[in-house]
């Protein structure tokens, strides 16, 4: 049984958040709706969920010792790991001993943590079906990789590294070097580990949000949205929209993926995995234990967005995973390098018909960085991606 209590009151049910950014906003109005006192946690102030919640705190969470500090002094009910890079061995620590729990628990937080603890799980332990993979430690390490079987065209990322950041693709051996240097500088904790893929020409690929919850009985249910499919540029997502059409068969096999990964990962809450689909063969890539930037769409799509799922379902609450409409979303980038930029064409955008926006609320802007998506709702999941484009093609972010 749930008892939620009053916030900011001696009985409130207090959530923590571990990252804060545009998906974290989401989680915490969320939480916010069901009377959750929150603590909105980032690396820098006044981050997107940090502006709507009780509380705000700045630290290092890959600091063992501030992200402990942190914790006990919060002492919060839940603790929900919103980015990958966070001292999981730490949380590990918390939770075995009885201090905190972590969503959905902190094994998984830390095999999904980096590239490596997750491929390992999913390839070897469960036995799915991946890309060929190798990890290595050096540029020769690398080329070693590609010549003893990875092969041409393969894909090189930092094993701690998201949004395609320091990911690119490798066609010949030409690009070796330059693939190398590019995943050097751009992980997000220095690490000189990276993981190569063999490439996988899939037609084309889906985010599978999965959600675990408890049922009338207590017990663990899995529920499953309609596929996402999304286009991805330089590795992060540009556009996704909602419901992908699929084989029956492939879309078989993807759930069966997502509950056995799912599964082994265990505790509550949302996953979002990733699938890669070709006919009928499914590839397992890679999952997010919490809510996926994909599934923003479902802001526009879902009775219940996948934010509201995440909330429902870290508190034992039941959830409701049924689409209402199509829709699509498209990114907004920052597009210059800025501090406390402006919008313009706000107005154009929302006369696109069935549409909304989401401005993060980022403080700084950068050329390449999410600074908001358009959404938008159709009939048909093809009218919702011109609209949601043509809304985000319509909002200029500018310098001031
Ligand atoms: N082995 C592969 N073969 C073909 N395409 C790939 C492969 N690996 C990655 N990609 C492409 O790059 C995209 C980003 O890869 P991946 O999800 O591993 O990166 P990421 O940095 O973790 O991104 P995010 O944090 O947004 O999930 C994939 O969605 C896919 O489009
Ligand atoms: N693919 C993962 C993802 O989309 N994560 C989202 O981006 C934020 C970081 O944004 P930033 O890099 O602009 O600070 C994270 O806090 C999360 O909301
Ligand atoms: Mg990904």
């Amino acid at each position: 049984m749930t008892t939620l209590g009053t916030p900011l009151s001696p009985h409130a049910t207090k959530v923590m958040l571990l990252g804060s950014g545009e998906l974290g906003k989401e989680v915490l109005i969320a939480l916010q709706r069901l009377g959750v006192e929150t603590i909105a946690v980032d690396r820098y102030d006044n981050a997107p969920g940090q502006q709507v919640s009780h509380h705000a705190r700045t630290i290092t969470m890959s600091d063992p010792a501030q992200l402990k500090a942190l914790i006990e002094a919060e002492r919060p009910h839940l603790v929900v790991p919103e980015i990958e890079a966070i001292a999981t061995p730490m949380l590990e620590e918390l939770e075995a001993a009885g201090v905190v729990r972590v969503i959905p628990t902190a094994r998984a937080a830390r095999l999904t943590m980096d590239r490596e603890g997750i491929r390992v799980l999913a390839a070897e332990t469960l036995g799915l079906p991946t890309s060929p993979y190798k990890f290595c430690n050096s540029l020769d390490e690398l080329q070693a990789a590609i010549d003893a079987g990875i092969g041409y065209p393969c894909i090189v990322k930092p094993v701690m590294s998201s949004s395609g950041k320091g990911q690119s693709k490798i066609d010949g051996p030409a690009d070796v070097q330059k693939a190398w240097d590019t995943a050097m500088a751009g992980g997000r904790v220095s690490h000189g580990r990276v993981i190569v893929e063999g490439f996988i020409d899939f037609d084309y690929e889906i985010t599978q949000l999965t959600v675990r919850a408890l049922g009338a009985e207590g017990q663990i249910e899995t529920h499953f949205c309609d596929p996402i499919g999304h286009v991805q540029v330089s590795g992060d997502y540009v556009e996704s929209w909602q419901p992908h059409p699929m084989h029956p068969a492939a879309l078989e096999k993807s759930r069966q993926i997502a509950k056995a990964v799912t599964d082994n990962l265990g505790g509550q809450g949302l996953f979002g995995v990733e699938l890669f689909v070709k006919g009928e063969q499914v590839w397992f890539s890679e999952v997010s234990p919490r809510p996926h930037d994909t599934g923003l769409v479902t802001l526009c799509t879902q009775h219940q967005s996948e934010f509201e799922l995440h909330a429902r379902a870290i508190l034992g609450l039941p959830v409701d995973t049924s689409l209402r409409n199509p829709g699509a979303s498209a990114v907004i980038y920052g597009g210059v390098d800025a501090v406390g930029i402006v919008f313009d064409g706000v107005e154009e955008a929302l006369r696109v018909p069935g549409t909304d926006l989401r401005l993060f609320g980022k403080p700084e802007s950068f050329a390449k960085r999410r600074m908001g998506v358009a959404l938008a709702r159709a009939g048909d999941v093809e009218a919702a991606r011109v609209n949601a484009t043509l809304a985000a093609s319509k909002v200029r972010p500018r310098q001031v």
